[in-house]
């Protein structure tokens, strides 16, 4: 511990420590307590009394004794920015909420229009003001319909705290919703800050002991467990396919010769199809979400335009005579040169994350533990000049390579059944999936808002995930059919249709509203959604199918899941894994999206999840 305290950048404040941070955006100060300090962010953790939890810089923080010490100043009630703010405040009209959060509280401290005796009173209010959650009523429900609601600061807390008062400055207006979360420009500091500032030049004291945050995956033995695990897996279901009794109960299976893994031809052609779509990636940018420093990167969202390029190349390839049916016939090659590039990949980002800033790493993305930060990975958004490599990985090679696989396995059903169509069922996986892609493709900025791009560092899970797990695991069900014919009667056909449609529909509305409403909060079409705020300046929706269930879009990629994996029958689980992996993997991301959000949005959260019961399917879970 004294080496570490010798050794570490000098930490002020201990965890444990009922200090006072400053509400983000405001110069109000709220009795918190220091969760942690992560050394890498320079950033503490502290928790509010509603059990919001927000990640504050250092100069937000300033010790409680200094507060109680402060002689009170009356000069804030002569200001003449603050007689205006009373007059104005938009926070008054949330004051008659009965549901007022942690925020609106805020809010209210703020701008409160109070005769200039209680004002005292007020400051001393927003520093010891309970931050309670408070019930939820009918009423506070129907308030929770903010038309005020102007801009969403940011992505998460911490990016609220990055940003400084003169971006909160810059933009004042957007800032102006119910939360009153700006500085007014001709407000002079609140003697309360100035005076503590003044206060704050003590020593640092002894470092505070900050436990590392919670690792998910099972932590660093689930990272072996995985790396070894997932490799395997995708093994044993390519080698199960080509089965003609194929069985998830068939374990260990017999494993091929090596050398029968290895291909330079198919090693060549992955490279190629990579080297094609980064060609194709190549084109004009656009803005993604503001990210934990405040900045918005670029991105290439041309991807609609690429997939149909690569169909016409593929589709001129077919037509010169070549044989796509390799794909099937090489599956076990490509698959491993596939895997061959995920690793040198994920070996790439993991060593150039050792040099990145700590502000390019993805939160809780360095635990210290090679295998698991291999894992894990620990850029957030790891790229060469604008080339993003995993927006670029999760869209691209993968994603249209799912469809061109397909498209082969297609082909290869009716040679090796002698057809000269694709069956129904070949027919229906190939749309089905088609749609699902291009609708990714054609919507592609709204991955920008899911938490891959958000949260998650770039490492070896993502990696392997979308260059080998997407393209070789999700074309089972077509891998399938090829040797498994399956035919399929007129109303089955159309049941499965409106199955997939309906599945589609909620999917595509609940991904949208919500990319809608994170993208641009003040949208005059999305004035009369209902939300609910929280402390961080960013609100809930509410409204839509936001409202039905909690992760209303899985509700939807479920259903369409189900519509893909039906064609295949019943007569082996094979199929049907994609099913049963996908409900682990959303019930599992639900799980750790209610985490996160439940220290990003504290009381709120809580708010939400009392409004909307359901998780995925409602009234069931
Ligand atoms: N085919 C596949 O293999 C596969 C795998 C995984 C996911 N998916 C699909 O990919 C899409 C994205 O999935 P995802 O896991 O990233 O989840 P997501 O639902 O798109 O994103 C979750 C985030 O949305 C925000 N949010 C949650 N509730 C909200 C509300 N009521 N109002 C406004 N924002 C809210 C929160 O972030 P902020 O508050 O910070 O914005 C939360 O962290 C989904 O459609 C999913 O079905 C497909
Ligand atoms: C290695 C393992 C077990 C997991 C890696 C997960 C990874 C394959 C998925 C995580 C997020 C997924 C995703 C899509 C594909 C699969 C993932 C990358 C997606 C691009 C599919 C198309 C959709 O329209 C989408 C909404 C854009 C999807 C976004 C999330």
């Amino acid at each position: 511990m004294v080496i570490r305290s010798m050794t570490m950048p000098s930490v002020k404040y201990q965890r444990g420590d009922m200090v006072m941070g400053r509400w983000p955006g405001s110069s109000l100060y709220y009795e918190v307590k220091v969760l942690r300090f992560d050394a890498n962010s320079q950033l503490y953790t502290v928790i509010y009394k509603d059990g919001t939890e927000l990640e504050l810089k250092e100069q937000d923080i300033k010790s409680a004794a200094g507060f109680q010490l402060r002689p009170r100043s009356r000069s804030r009630s002569r200001s003449p920015g603050r007689r205006r703010s009373r007059s104005r405040s938009p926070a008054r009209t949330t004051r008659r909420s009965s549901s007022r959060t942690a925020a609106a509280v805020a809010a209210a401290a703020i701008t409160e229009n109070a005769p200039a005796s209680r004002r005292d009173t007020k400051l001393k209010d927003a520093q010891e003001i309970s931050l309670s959650p408070v019930e939820q009523t009918k009423a506070a429900e129907n308030n929770s319909n903010n038309k005020h609601e102007q801009k969403e600061e940011n992505n998460t807390a911490i990016k609220v705290n990055e940003n400084t008062d003169a971006t909160v400055e810059a933009e004042p207006e957007k800032n102006q919703g119910r939360y009153n979360l700006r500085r007014r420009k001709d407000e002079t500091k609140p003697v309360e800050a100035k005076a503590q500032e003044e206060m704050e030049a003590k020593p640092a004291a002894a470092p505070a002991a900050s436990p590392p945050p919670p690792l998910d995956f099972g932590g660093k033995l689930g990272a072996y467990f995985w790396l070894l695990f997932l490799p395997a897996w995708v093994l044993f279901l390519v080698l199960q396919v080509n089965l003609e009794d194929p069985s998830l109960a068939n374990f260990p299976p017999p494993l091929p010769p090596l050398q029968s893994f290895w291909d330079a031809q198919a090693l060549g052609f992955v490279i190629l199809w990579v080297l094609i779509q980064v060609l194709l990636y190549i084109l004009p940018l656009s803005e993604g979400m503001p990210l934990r420093s405040g900045e918005r990167l670029k991105y290439r969202t041309n991807g609609f335009f690429a997939m149909v390029v690569s169909s016409v190349a593929v589709a001129a390839a077919v037509h010169q005579g070549v044989d796509l049916t390799y794909i099937h016939s090489h599956f076990l090659q490509l698959a491993t040169a596939s895997f061959l590039i995920s690793v040198v990949l994920s070996l790439y980002l993991y060593v150039r994350s050792r040099s990145a800033a700590a502000e390019q790493l993805a939160l809780g993305g360095s635990s210290g533990n090679v295998a698991y930060d291999f894992f894990k990975g620990r850029e957030l958004n790891p790229r060469i000049k604008d080339f993003d490599l995993k927006f670029f990985c999760e869209m691209r090679p993968g994603l249209i390579g799912w469809c061109l696989i397909n498209f082969a396995l297609a082909l290869a059903e009716m040679k090796q059944q002698a057809l000269d169509a694709p069956s129904y069922s070949m027919i229906l996986v190939n749309l089905f999936q088609l749609l699902y892609v291009a609708d990714g493709l054609w919507n592609e900025e709204a991955i920008l808002t899911t938490m891959d791009l958000m949260h998650d560092g770039f490492g070896f899970m993502l990696a392997f995930g979308d260059l080998v797990w997407v393209p070789f695991t999700y074309t089972l069900q077509a891998y399938y059919l090829v040797s498994h014919p399956n035919p399929l009667s007129l109303p089955a056909l159309a049941a499965l249709v409106t199955l997939k449609l309906v599945g589609f529909y909620i999917f595509r509305k609940s991904n949208s509203e919500k990319n809608a409403f994170r993208r641009n909060p003040s949208d005059p079409k999305l004035s009369d959604v209902k939300t609910i705020p929280t402390a961080t300046g960013k609100s809930l929706l509410v409204s839509g199918w936001w409202g039905v269930v909690r992760h209303p879009n899985y509700l939807g990629d479920l259903l369409m899941a189900l519509a893909w994996s039906l064609p295949c029958g019943f007569s082996h689980l094979l199929p049907w894994y994609y099913m049963i992996y996908f409900i682990i993997l959303l019930v599992h991301r639900d799980s750790r999206d209610m985490t996160q959000c439940r220290r990003k949005y504290g009381s709120a959260w809580d708010e939400y999840c009392r409004t909307v019961r359901y998780r995925i399917i409602p009234c069931v879970y």
